[in-house]
């Protein structure tokens, strides 16, 4: 009975927080899951190993590894300044088409869909993600309310979960308290937010061990992977104009 009514029985359908936030539960499958996780390993040992990146004296519980650009507070650039100066792994193409594919199913527009259809509502043109930023949360980690404001594009962040589920708050864009919503993300779980929620605050509250679902690949922790197109070209940036509110 209590499993009956337990959070897992809820049936877990695409939800729309707000404009342009849209969580869809179940969008990767336990294969998918597992390739991401082990696509993460391999980004994990190389060039650049993740790290807590530090705002000051604070360092942030979550360990980074980032693709395309390397992010740090305040800034994008090629190389990882703040780690051991060596240039991070390109955007691999295959998510590039995950990323179109993501906000086709979140934003309801069928890929390839026939011209005059119309574009995904909040992406000018087609999705290309320059940058992606995978986070390992072990189970006391979290991340602060921030908004992700360091990428000059306009387009969407498209957000993917593997492993321990979490509470995931998504607030507004004025400030980092009420109004929010609070929500599971779990593993599998995709969560975009574009348009008018770009700007949105939001945080990891806190990990729930022992959630990753068998056969996932992770047995403990969460990885969290968001693409992102930072608008910047060139050899990187990290100056004025490209700062912003990071995770804290
Ligand atoms: O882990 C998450 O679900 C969110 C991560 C996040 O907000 C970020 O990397 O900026
Ligand atoms: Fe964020």
């Amino acid at each position: 009975m209590d499993a009956l009514f337990s959070e897992d029985a809820i049936p877990r359908e695409r939800r729309e927080l707000a404009p342009g936030a849209v969580w869809l539960p179940g969008f990767l499958d336990l294969a998918q899951q597992r390739w991401l996780v082990e696509r993460f390993r391999e980004w994990a040992a190389g060039p650049v190993p993740p790290r807590a990146a530090s705002y000051g004296e604070h360092q942030m519980s979550v360990k980074t590894v980032c693709l395309g650009w390397h992010w740090r507070p305040g800034g994008y650039s090629r190389e990882a300044v703040d780690v051991n100066g060596h240039r991070v792994l390109g955007v691999p193409d295959w998510m590039v088409r995950l990323g179109r594919r993501a906000i086709s199913a979140a934003y309801g527009v069928e890929p390839g869909a026939a011209p005059g259809a119309g574009p995904s509502p909040w992406v000018s043109g087609d999705y290309t993600p320059d940058t992606a930023l995978a986070n390992f949360y072990d189970a006391s980690a979290h991340m602060g309310m921030h908004q992700d404001a360091d990428e000059l594009a306009p387009d969407p962040v498209v957000s993917l979960s593997l492993g321990d589920s979490c509470l995931f708050r998504f607030g507004n864009t004025d400030t980092r308290g009420r109004p929010y919503q609070d929500i599971r993300l779990a593993s599998g779980d995709l969560f975009v937010f574009g348009g008018p929620a770009r700007r949105a605050f939001h945080g990891v509250q806190k990990i729930l061990p022992s959630t990753a679902p068998e056969g996932c690949g992770l047995t403990s922790g969460r990885i969290n992977i968001t693409l992102r197109n930072t608008g910047l070209s060139g050899p990187g940036s990290g100056g004025p104009g490209v700062s912003g509110t990071g995770p804290v």
